[in-house]
Formats: structure tokens, sequence, C-alpha cells
């Protein structure tokens, strides 16, 4: 992400007064992407757990305009090294880069959505539809959830189910991200707790602090790019996930259309012996 100002001089932070826009991430032109080696991950958790801003603006749209006093997150700190202390970004806003995994060149694709919530019963999930289309769409899972609030954990679970009901059936590359790690004396929820929730998920947890680290950040997007290609197939780009096939639908009419005319053929032969 480049800004305006002088990006270089490292102070990137909203801290100055007055309203000051970012250009655009700079975008990997999606038409230009690698051909068939195409990485999609969503970044989903519950409110103000840091995963990137969201909720703000229904745009869709790369361009990140700053204001201040307002957030900042992980999908920026993996994306530009930085973190940016107070920003507003658009929601749905999809970042394409190119990377370079194990000596191969990616296209990656990081999309960002809104918050999620549990419902009153605590089982089921506010989700916006946008969601769900971005869940549908991904090859891939960064759940998040904040280490210094334990419902944005309690949020996690049931997050994975409800992907899981768009992707029945397949490998789901997922990573669980804690995020706030700088903020070790108001931490909710235990190392081994999220060790055991990723577990059971299938993936792997790493803490991060988008605040104060960016090799946390990286390694965990890294690793997720890394299984996603695995689970696609050595990088060839097929979608191999089931749930990401849409079967091919079978023909009942035309089996029935079958199935009738046989019918019809042998009562029309038994008939014919009759007669
Ligand atoms: N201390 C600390 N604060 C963080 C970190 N990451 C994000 N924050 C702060 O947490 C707040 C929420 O960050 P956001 O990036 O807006 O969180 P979000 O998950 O996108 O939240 P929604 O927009 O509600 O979906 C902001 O005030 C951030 O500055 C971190 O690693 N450490």
């Amino acid at each position: 992400m480049r800004l305006t100002g002088d990006p270089s001089s490292g102070n990137m932070n909203s801290s100055g007064s007055g309203n000051f826009l970012l250009v655009p991430i700079p975008e990997y032109p999606l038409l230009d992407c690698v051909p068939n080696k195409t990485v999609k991950i969503v970044v989903l958790g519950a409110s103000n757990v840091g995963k990137t801003v969201a909720g703000r603006s229904s745009e869709v749209t790369p361009h990140v305009t700053m204001t201040p006093l307002l957030h900042q997150a992980l999908i920026v700190r993996f994306l530009t090294k930085r973190f940016i202390g107070d920003y507003e970004a658009n929601t749905g806003a999809l970042y394409s880069r190119k990377v370079t995994l194990d000596g191969e060149e990616v296209s990656l694709q990081i999309q960002d959505t809104p918050c999620v919530a549990l419902q009153d019963d605590a089982e089921g999930l506010y989700c916006q539809e946008q969601i769900n289309r971005s869940i549908y769409w991904a090859d891939g899972y960064v759940l998040v959830f904040s280490i210094t609030d334990n419902s944005s954990y309690r949020t996690i679970q049931p997050l994975y189910q409800h992907i899981r009901r768009i992707h029945p059936s397949g490998n789901i590359p997922v990573i669980l991200v804690g995020n706030k790690s700088d903020l070790l004396r108001a931490r909710q929820v235990p190392v081994d707790e999220g060790e055991t929730l990723a577990t059971s998920l299938g993936g792997v947890y790493f803490e991060a602090s988008a605040r104060e680290n960016h090799e946390g950040v990286h390694a965990a997007f890294i690793h997720l790019c890394q299984e996603v290609i695995r689970a696609l197939g050595g990088g060839n780009g097929e979608k191999r996930r089931g749930g990401l096939h849409l079967a091919r639908p079978k023909s009942p009419n035309m089996q029935e259309l079958k199935r009738r005319f046989r019918q019809v053929l042998s009562s029309k032969g038994k008939s014919a012996t009759t007669i």
C-alpha cells in the first residue's frame, strides 16, 4: 500500500491532524493473474478483532480511505508489512497480489468482509449475504478472534459450522488467528484453547499482533496459502474441494423419460403378443 504521503518514512499512523487518503493497495490486475494459479482467501471473524476494517461501507472497491481515529488490521499488515493505526476502509474490498510460494508465482486474492455476530442462542450466526458469497467463493479461510475478547473466540466454532454448511464436503483449508497478542495483560483466551479449537477445525493456530508484528501475520497467511495450494492439487488451479464443485446436475427427467419409454415399449410388446 502506498500513501499519498511518504510511506518510506514508516509514519503511517493517522495521529496527525486531518484526513488523508491511501491510494489503493497496489492491485495485481485480476485479468493479469497467473494463469491457473490463484489462491482465494477470505478473512472472517467477529467485530473489532482486527481482521481488517470492515462493515463501514457497502462500496466494493479496493480503495482505502483513511480517516483519523478509526481502525486497522491483519490484511493491511500482511499486504503492506505496516501497521496502520486508524483508518476506515471499504467493506468487501478484494485485494489481489502476486506472491511467490515455494519458488512459484501465485496470484493471491484476499477478500475483506464485514463482521459476523452470534445470535442470541449463541449457536447461529448473523451473517450478511455478502459473507456467504465470499465463503462460497474462497479456497481458504482465515478465522480471526481477539485473544482479549472471549466472545469473539466463541464465534469461531459456529462460523466454521457455517462454512461447512456452504461447503458440506471436502477439505476446507483454514487457519485460526488469535489477534492482539500484544495485549497480554488483557488476555481472555489462553493459547491452549486456541490450539485445541484450531485442531478440532483441522487447522493450525497462530497468535499474531497486527499492531506489533508483521512476521506472525505473514507466517499465518503464507501457511494458509500453502494449504490451499495443496488442497487445490499442487497449485494447478483446479477446484477440487467437493463443496466448490457445482455438481453436474443429473437429468432425472431424461432418465424418467427413458424409463417410461421402455415401459411403453414393453407394454406394446406385451399387447402385441396378446393380440
Ligand atoms: N492492540 C492491538 N489492537 C489492534 C490489533 N489489531 C487491531 N487492533 C485494534 O482493534 C480495533 C479493531 O480493529 P479493526 O481492524 O477495525 O477490527 P475488525 O475486525 O475489522 O472490526 P469490524 O470492522 O467491526 O469488523 C482497532 O481499534 C484496531 O486499532 C492488534 O494486533 N493489537
